[in-house]
């Protein structure tokens, strides 16, 4: 089958490019009028051609003119909206998109992001990735020997009429087929395998930072601003395309790289290095020269995500509020307004297509002119080689041929590999923005740890020394609420919070459980020894028995049942405990199946069970009637438990020995009294 490589690269790249000119301009004429009769014979292609592509302009110069007339019309809106917080977005939103390409901040955050997802050499993801990569390599063996072979053969046999040849082809052809099913196979599942992986290591990491002891979600839901924005969609929807992008590119820049130089090694027995090297070389600036022409794909990522998560945050409100929603009528309202996010996500996503179509010309122009390139420098020497028989010459042409096309293919594969990477930066970024900001959370954590201390030895009391609570505003700006409050608040002696609406009564109660830092003082607490209960208590996903645990996840385990059963005697909920399931009854949303003052009760349950040595009731009784809540209260204080009360009522002024009373004025001014 080969041929000797003297014979093949006798004739010159220069002298061979001058005698293909030569040829094209002494047949460019006849080249263009064979087309053209062609063309006139088969009329109805004519028309089918004429048709569609009259039609496909149309649709998409309507499409353009649709999409630049709504960008237009945001762009007028934002404008409006300026000095507001979504002109503040949209600003940031516009630095942001600067900064995504694929540069060196890319990579470093890559290489961040890949050490979380395969932490160590010999763990799950290195063995998958090992895996992976030698069914690539198995693959391009198989791909590269099977495309010489198997187009020699056939070519050998149909040009000979000999089926000595043809059945070689059989049987190469069928052993290589079952081969190659079952590494392809063996690729998706392993990609896929990966993909799961990787989506696994980050996920947790992310919710280690999210859900560690520091409360972090609680900061990301107060401060939904730049990278802790849409924080659901970062954790859910962005980290599994991340996910799914990296071992996709895994698999798909290992195979051109072994695929390419497999087959350069193949072809250059026949044609030498010097014309594949300077095919590449054309390639490359070719190449280099488009990419300069397509828009970032990472910024675009950036974008849409941001408004994917947008849309989902609006469908989640409605789901949380539906009841109330539904009370005030507002459901025309709320489609208005899920309406309007879709419509915002779908015109983003309308013009990325439009410039990722730009994108797409630019990869299909790269790739025949590599074909074309590729041909030429191919066809030359089989056109201008006397020395063979006829079927000699056609097998070698496209055996060769085979192995140039496989060659260029991936070579143009690894060159676009580019604008994969440029999607995986947008999706990088976030992921990248979240995990930094979930670490510069701790800063604040720490600020505000540093108020709300463990008492330590001092466990049996809460003290505030010269403490001062501002407000945590986004912009920066912040208001005083409270200043220099000294308070020391010894078991058994309860006290009463009072003042106007807005005042800071919930926010002292919020710098002492370290949830904000302390604008100025120290808080010292026993933290473990505190809990709060809030005006609507949290019901967490589960069984009955668990909304009296909670924090405590007990599930189906009945060990605290009696303890527990006494509780809710206590609150008046027995009646929630049904005879043939007991506290073992789950409810898909708790929000939903109990009213306002059993929510109010299970609260009450909750603190019985754990009986902390200090509470916080914020309205904790605002649903319940007198009478409950007197006995409610005494039950508390027969626990030894001394609370800290905001409370409206009157009546409940004889359950405390102090009352704080926060002014509210803007002065951070307050007064202690004994009632
Ligand atoms: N996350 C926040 N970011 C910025 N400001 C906040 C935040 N939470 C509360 N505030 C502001 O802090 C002020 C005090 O709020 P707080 O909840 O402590 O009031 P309160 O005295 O408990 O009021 P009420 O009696 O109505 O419950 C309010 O003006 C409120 O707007």
């Amino acid at each position: 089958m080969a041929i000797s490589r003297s014979d093949s690269t006798s004739l010159g790249l220069i002298s061979g490019l001058s005698l293909a000119a030569h040829a094209i301009k002494s047949n460019a004429l006849d080249g263009a009028g064979s087309q053209w009769r062609a063309l006139k014979q088969d009329k109805l292609f004519c028309i089918f051609l004429a048709g569609s592509t009259a039609s496909f302009a149309g649709l998409a110069a309507r499409e353009y003119l649709q999409l630049r007339a709504q960008r237009a019309e945001e762009r007028r809106l934002a404008l409006l909206r300026q000095g507001t917080a979504a002109a503040h977005d949209s600003k940031t939103a516009g630095k942001k998109k600067k900064r995504v390409d694929t540069g060196k901040d890319f990579w470093k955050q890559l290489v961040f992001l890949l050490r979380i997802a395969v932490p160590s050499a010999s763990g799950r993801g290195a063995q998958l990735l090992a895996a992976q990569f030698f069914l690539l390599v198995m693959r391009t063996l198989i791909s590269v020997k099977t495309a010489k072979l198997s187009v020699y053969y056939l070519t050998t046999a149909m040009s000979k009429g000999s089926w000595t040849h043809w059945t070689r082809w059989l049987s190469n052809f069928a052993a290589w087929t079952v081969m190659g099913t079952t590494v392809n196979t063996g690729l998706k599942y392993f990609e896929s395998l990966i993909a799961l992986e990787v989506r696994d290591k980050v996920t947790k990491h992310a919710h280690a930072k999210y859900l560690g002891n520091s409360n972090k979600f609680y900061r990301a839901a107060l401060m939904q601003r730049g990278a802790l924005d849409n924080v659901d969609q970062r954790i859910v929807a962005d980290i599994e395309a991340w996910s799914a992008n990296v071992a996709q590119l895994y698999g798909h820049s290992f195979k051109p790289i072994l695929e390419f130089s497999m087959s350069l090694y193949e072809a250059s027995k026949e044609l030498g290095y010097a014309r594949p090297v300077a095919l590449f070389a054309t390639q490359t600036l070719f190449t280099i020269f488009m990419r300069t022409a397509v828009p970032s794909l990472g910024a675009m990522v950036v974008k849409e995500q941001a408004l994917e998560g947008s849309f989902r945050h609006a469908h989640s409100r409605l789901v949380g509020h539906a009841e109330e929603v539904a009370f005030l009528q507002g459901a025309p309202t709320e489609r208005k307004i899920l309406d309007e996010n879709l419509k915002t996500l779908t015109g983003a996503k309308g013009w990325h297509n439009l410039m990722r179509a730009r994108n797409s010309i630019a990869e299909q122009f790269a790739k025949f002119q590599g074909i074309f390139i590729g041909g030429v420098f191919v066809h030359i020497p089989f056109l201008v080689r006397n020395n063979l028989g006829e079927a000699e010459r056609i097998a070698s042409f496209r055996s060769t041929e085979e192995l140039m096309l496989k060659c260029g293919s991936n070579f143009v594969e690894l060159i676009l590999l580019g604008k994969s990477l440029n999607e995986l930066s947008g999706y990088t970024q976030r992921i990248h923005e979240l995990l930094t900001a979930l670490e510069d959370c701790s800063g604040e954590r720490e600020r505000a740890g540093a108020g709300a201390q463990e008492g330590g030895s001092r466990a049996q009391q809460i003290v505030f020394t010269g403490l001062c609570v501002d407000t945590p505003e986004p912009d920066g700006t912040s208001r005083t609420l409270l200043k220099d409050l000294d308070l020391q608040m010894v078991a058994g002696k309860n006290v009463l919070v009072t003042g106007p609406n807005g005042c800071g009564k919930t926010s002292l109660f919020r710098v002492l459980a370290g949830l904000w830092p302390p604008a100025a003082g120290t808080v010292l607490c026993p933290q473990s020894e505190l809990m709060w209960l809030p005006q609507r208590p949290y019901l967490v996903m589960g069984t009955l028995r668990d909304q009296v645990a909670y924090p405590m996840l007990l599930g189906y385990s009945k060990l605290h049942d009696r303890a527990i059963l006494e509780c809710l005697e206590m609150v008046g909920l027995t009646k929630l405990v049904e005879a043939d399931v007991g506290l073992d009854l789950t409810q898909m949303e708790w929000n939903d199946v109990l009213s306002g003052g059993e929510r109010q009760r299970i609260g009450f349950a909750r603190l019985y069970f754990h009986k902390p040595l200090f509470a916080v009731l914020d309205e904790a009784t605002s649903a319940i009637n007198p009478d409950e809540e007197h006995r409610l209260y005494e039950k508390v204080q027969s626990l030894g438990t001394t609370v800290f009360s905001i409370a409206h009522r009157l009546e409940l002024r004889k359950f405390h020995q102090w009352e704080l009373r926060i002014e509210g004025d803007g002065s951070g001014k307050w007064e202690l009294e004994p009632l």
